[in-house]
């Protein structure tokens, strides 16, 4: 399985540019194939689910071309029913193309076929197919019934009349039908059965039509009059705003994580209701700005979001922002009438609920709710996305709270949002690291103690945690080449630091595992594959604000391969052994120069040689030999590497 780790995050700041909307993308890529004339679309998303929409336009017969290089598409409009009447479409896990394709196909007079992946399968389709049923068409499930795939058939419709339609399972199967049925040509109404959820969709729909020239009236979203005589006509050029849902998890980030961040595309122009995910987030106390255009959030002035219970019907999909921003509250949060969640890309509130106990949370579900109490601490976990993009964006914001996270299957996004992390990290910053790696008796541990106490950061120096191991091992008889045992020992050290002393439980062994057989034996566990896993995620969590010095062997290369500065420090042999041995005669530590030499060759060839993170210079690692340089020189060297890398001050 792939997956992205996400650094602990300081803070969020900056300008994002959104992509496309996908809702308005998909339906104004239907409305142009149905229209008479040539429609210029810009700013198209480009995503999974668009590109079935277009494989399927293109599959049926509808004409169009992308400008190469730019997100803008022409499409030539059938200027009604699709012109090639047998086709079989594959349309992933796309409901913004499966449901209205249905719709205008059950109304084209073909022979149709209409599949998915397997979640699509599993997603309601029946209450539309039964309004399609009512006006005559002739619609048969291949699988389960109510549930793709689906099997169309030429079929006589009946013109005109009354058609209803159950509203409160998705607002998808009501766009369908609004914007199929001008295909009939006649006036059409169109019931709502049951409470219609999410009509800010059903708002995009109607915007849209009139666009392109179907005026569609209602009575206070019940009931839908589909004019007689309608056709569709081109608007000619129609830009597609940003994606209103994708921007929620930026403007969650600047009130997560301080802000100012902007989003460009969306704004208080626009037709798309999950702008008004703005408004719940200055509900719970971030600070909102909007113009036409952009949309701007930061932190509340107290620094913390309010806890909340709020009805999230009219925004389904950014409402999922609000259950992970409400990790971030100041205490229990309940999002309310969000059953629909259950029948999207994947169950979203058993999904939601699973995903948000891993970080620490309390969490309880209900049929149409989730109740989430916020941990008093997160806790770093490695979260599941289920083929939903909305999981992996939501999560992202984890990293928000200074707590690293690990993202599962994160091309998910691709479905909405194939670049929703290279953006992440564009408004960032994430929690700076120094990376200082080098052979024995270099001067890692000096220079990196030195360096994190004049920055106030944080330091790891993780040789001892491979010597805590060997020492544990060593004391428990423990033979150093049995991986199994040496991981095991390894994963629940009782370790703990303590200014400069090192703690294994309650006993202070800081000279101890200095000893000469501790830095064999060091030496020779950390080949083992097995015991440097078991240590992996433990150093990766000394990453905390304001920031780290790790020093080590693999700390530029695996344990923090972002760091902001990576320094490769080392010094002659005969320097290193003769450092080693003043220091350790200082201790009052047995030591000949001869046998430490020695044990210095041997280690070095030792950390080199091995397969699993082998000690050696990264090419983005500046080189620092200090043969003939003194403690302070090179404390100063790699200071002045993180000021000019902008990360501190003074
Ligand atoms: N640039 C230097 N010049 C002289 N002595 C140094 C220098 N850097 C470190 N030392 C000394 O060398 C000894 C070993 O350094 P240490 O930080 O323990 O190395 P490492 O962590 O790389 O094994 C220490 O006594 C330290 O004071
Ligand atoms: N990141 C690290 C740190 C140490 N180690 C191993 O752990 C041993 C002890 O590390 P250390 O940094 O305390 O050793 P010295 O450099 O002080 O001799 C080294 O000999 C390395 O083999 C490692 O493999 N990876």
């Amino acid at each position: 399985m792939q997956f992205l780790d996400l650094p602990p995050v300081l803070e969020a700041s900056g300008t994002v540019r959104l992509p496309g909307s996908k809702s308005i993308s998909n339906r104004v890529l239907l409305l142009a194939a149905l229209a008479e004339g040539e429609t210029d679309i810009r700013d198209l998303l480009a995503s999974d689910d668009v590109e079935r929409m277009l494989d399927a336009l293109r599959a049926l017969g509808v004409d169009w071309r992308h400008a190469p290089g730019t997100n803008n598409y022409r499409v030539r409009g059938a200027g009604g029913p699709f012109p090639v009447k047998v086709a079989a479409l594959f349309l992933g896990n796309a409901g913004t193309a499966f449901r209205p394709l249905t719709a205008a196909l059950a109304l084209s007079g073909g022979s149709y076929q209409l599949s998915g992946v397997a979640r699509m399968h599993e997603r309601p389709i029946g209450d539309l197919v039964d309004a399609l049923r009512q006006i005559g068409a002739d619609i048969d499930y291949l699988g389960n019934d109510g549930f793709p795939p689906l099997q169309l058939r030429p079929a006589t419709i009946r013109r005109g009349g009354v058609v209803k339609v159950r509203g409160d399972v998705s607002s998808q199967f009501l766009t369908a039908l609004l914007m199929a049925l001008p295909l009939t040509g006649e006036e059409v109404a169109i019931e709502v059965v049951g409470e219609l959820i999410s009509r800010p969709y059903i708002a995009i729909t109607l915007d849209l039509m009139a666009r392109f020239g179907v005026r569609v009236t209602h009575e206070n979203w019940g009931r839908f009059i589909v004019p007689g005589g309608a056709r569709y006509v081109s608007p000619g050029t129609l830009f597609v705003e940003g994606d209103a849902s994708s921007a929620s998890y930026f403007l969650a980030a600047g009130a997560i994580g301080g802000g100012p961040v902007r989003v460009e595309g969306v704004g208080s122009s626009s037709i798309q209701g999950d702008v008004r995910f703005a408004e719940a987030l200055e509900q719970i106390g971030a600070r909102i700005s909007m113009g036409d255009n952009w949309i701007e959030a930061s932190a509340p002035a107290s620094g913390r979001l309010r806890a909340f219970d709020l009805d999230l019907n009219h925004i389904p999909d950014a409402a999922m922002t609000l259950a992970v921003a409400a990790l971030f509250a100041d205490g229990p949060c309940r999002l309310r009438n969000i059953a629909s969640w259950r029948v999207k890309e994947t169950d979203r509130i058993a999904a939601m609920a699973i995903e948000l106990r891993k970080v620490g949370a309390d969490v309880e579900e209900g049929a149409d709710y989730i109740r989430v109490t916020p941990p008093a601490t997160l806790q770093p976990a490695a979260i599941d996305t289920y083929d939903d993009h909305r999981m992996a964006m939501c999560f992202s914001l984890v990293s928000l709270g200074g707590c690293r996270v690990r993202i599962n299957d994160p091309k998910c996004v691709n479905k909405t949002f194939p670049d929703y992390f290279a953006a992440l990290s564009g408004v960032v910053t994430p929690v700076p690291v120094v990376a200082i790696d080098g052979p024995s008796a270099s001067g890692k541990g000096t220079v990196g103690a030195r360096v994190a106490e004049a920055l106030g950061w944080h330091h790891l120096d993780s040789g001892t945690l491979y010597r805590l191991t060997a020492l544990s091992a060593i004391r428990r008889g423990v033979d150093l080449g049995d991986a199994a045992a040496l991981s095991a020992l390894a994963a629940a050290l009782p370790a703990r630091f303590d200014g400069g002393r090192v703690l294994l439980g309650d006993e202070d062994v800081s000279d101890e595992i200095r000893e000469e057989a501790c830095s064999v034996g060091a030496s020779r566990v950390a080949v083992l594959p097995a015991v440097r896993d078991a240590l992996f995620g433990r150093q990766r969590d000394f990453r905390q604000g304001p920031g780290l010095v790790a020093e080590g062997r693999d700390m530029g290369s695996t344990i923090f391969p972002d760091a902001q500065v990576k320094v490769f420090l080392t010094a002659s042999a005969e320097a290193r052994a003769e450092r080693r041995y003043k220091q350790l005669i200082e201790k009052g530590l047995p030591a000949k120069l001869e046998s430490l030499m020695q044990d210095l060759r041997e280690r070095d060839a030792r950390d080199a040689a091995r397969s699993v993170a082998p000690l050696q210079q990264q090419p983005d690692a500046v080189l620092l030999d200090t043969t003939s340089m003194d403690v302070d020189a090179a404390v100063a060297f790699v200071l002045d590497l993180v000021r000019d890398r902008g990360l501190a001050t003074g």
